[in-house]
């Protein structure tokens, strides 16, 4: 598991360890992790030009003391002192060592961003704004040092202009920000210094699955098992109008191991799930209600189902049972209208994009883009339901725990019937006994893993990602053992 934590949570943990050791030993045990990452970047440090972006806190002390070595190891370090003031035994070491403080950025190799890190707040000031846009524009690496300058650390909001790094090195632990868009999209590779922090940690702030862990939490079946302890799922899904998302969501069940697929829905969906999938077991419904269905273990509802009155009985329907359910598109869309229908016992496990998000808790979807974590969080504390936000990061979020980030995925997964695949992954994992907050986490790694499989860079067709599914549970195995690998 990947942990993250606040600014505030690793300050305390700082502050704790601090207490035991002589002073300067962590920034001495930062700038020492920094130096060797921006050597190994430069191949070569002698004679290598880096510029130092230093602020006014300790974040251009990281900075100033990795040009210090640097310089000692024979780099042409220059340095634009941008703060008000700057860390004054840091600048002692850097000129001491040789470096240079000038106005320009020049043409360096390599840009060390040490503006600012878990001490600011808000959009960046000037001069840093101006002086970020120039050096994003010059065609060096960016290493920033703790958290791209611009990013929110705690939050990965980005406020206004923020460090485009190639190459994030963050000290003690992983922060937040730097797993969460967009401002984990400015992180580029992302490396830990160890500086010591780990036994003065409390729990994470959100936490993100390896393949190992992954691997730990799916159910593999065993000499006992049979298509009921498997797991039977219901789809009520698709449409007259909307026949594929039917087609996807029992395709993502069956290619993620459902013992049995009980589908339900109208003629001409039925059709196309009967002629793709004879696998299913399909009930055709004449009126809205899934009495005559079967006996399952979860429900997944709401893809391509429409939002008139006929769905909002059968997902009324859906939630009067007293298994799991997974609701997702027009689903969201009907109880954000009748957010009664979802007072049950069994649990909820909801997947909205961020649109579908701002219709159930009434907030502007520009809001919840911007603060996905934030609304993530305070959807399943004021719905009473785990929260799968759909994303270029997904995040799944239940109240009282950390939020989980998801790191598999590919940009080509942004288009129609992905979701309907994901509702039916997540709707078998439900099924299978997983809880909704282990059941979404998952889904979104082995769909996010698929959607890599299936694209291998180049786009993908919704139905390419069920069918990659068993690629992607196999490569967990491999995966787990070179210990996971990031977006
Ligand atoms: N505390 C420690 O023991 C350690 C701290 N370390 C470094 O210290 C950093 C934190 O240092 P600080 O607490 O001094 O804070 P920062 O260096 O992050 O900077 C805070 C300063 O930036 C200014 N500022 C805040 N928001 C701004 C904005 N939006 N635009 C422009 N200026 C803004 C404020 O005036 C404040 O003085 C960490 O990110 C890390 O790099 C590391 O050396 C590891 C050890
Ligand atoms: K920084």
């Amino acid at each position: 598991m990947r942990t993250a934590y606040t600014a505030d949570q690793i300050r305390a943990a700082e502050l704790a360890l601090m207490a035991t050791l002589p002073e300067g030993t962590l920034m001495q045990r930062a700038a020492a992790g920094l130096t060797s990452v921006c050597a190994s970047l430069l191949g070569r440090v002698y004679g290598s030009r880096v510029l130092l972006l230093v602020g006014r806190g300790d974040n251009g002390g990281d900075a100033l003391y990795a040009g210090e070595r640097l310089a000692r190891r024979g780099a042409r370090v220059e340095a634009i002192l941008a703060g008000s003031k700057t860390h004054a035994e840091g600048l002692a070491a850097f000129l001491e060592a040789g470096g240079r403080v000038v106005e320009e950025v020049g043409a360096p190799e390599l840009v060390v961003d040490g503006l600012v890190g878990i001490g600011a707040s808000g959009a960046l000031r000037e001069p840093y704004a101006s002086l970020v846009a120039e050096a994003n524009a010059v065609d060096a690496l960016m290493v920033a040092v703790d958290v791209p300058s611009g990013v929110d650390s705690s939050t990965g909001r980005v406020a206004g202009v923020a460090v485009d790094a190639h190459v994030t090195v963050t000290m003690g632990a992983c922060k937040t920000g730097l797993l969460v868009d967009p401002g984990a999209a400015k992180v580029g590779l992302l490396e830990v210094i160890d500086i010591g922090l780990g036994p003065y940690l409390p729990d994470p702030d959100v936490a993100a699955l390896t393949a190992e862990d992954v691997e730990g939490l799916l159910p593999r079946p065993g000499a006992e098992s049979d298509k009921y302890r498997r797991g039977v799922i219901g789809i009520a899904a698709g449409s007259d109008r909307y026949t594929g998302a039917a087609v996807l969501s029992v395709g993502g069940a069956l290619r993620a191991g459902a013992g049995m697929v009980r589908y339900a829905g109208t003629a001409p969906p039925v059709q196309q799930v009967r002629a793709r999938w004879p696998e299913a077991v399909v009930t055709e419904l004449d009126h809205p209600s899934i009495a005559g269905v079967g006996r399952v273990q979860a429900w997944v509802a709401g893809p391509g189902l429409g939002t008139g009155d006929w769905a909002h009985e059968l997902v009324a329907g859906v939630l009067a049972t007293d298994v799991p359910v997974l609701l997702d598109a027009d689903a969201l869309t009907i109880v954000s209208r009748d957010r009664g229908l979802l007072r049950r016992a069994a649990p909820v496990l909801i997947t909205p994009h961020a649109g579908e998000l701002s219709r159930l808790i009434g907030v502007p979807g520009d809001r919840v883009e911007a603060s996905r974590l934030e609304h993530a969080r305070r959807a399943a504390a004021e719905l009473g339901v785990t929260v799968l936000l759909k994303g270029s990061t997904t995040l799944i979020a239940e109240d009282e725990r950390p939020v989980r980030v998801n790191l598999t995925g590919s940009s080509w997964l942004a288009t129609g019937g992905t979701g309907d695949v994901l509702s039916g992954v997540g709707g078998a994992l439900l099924a299978a006994g997983l809880t909704p907050y282990d059941a979404g986490s998952c889904a979104a790694f082995l769909h996010g893993l698929a959607g890599r499989i299936a694209s291998d860079g180049a786009p993908l067709a919704a139905a390419d990602v069920a069918d990659a599914v068993p690629s992607a549970i196999r490569s967990l195995r491999g995966e787990s053992r070179s210990g996971g690998r990031r977006s």
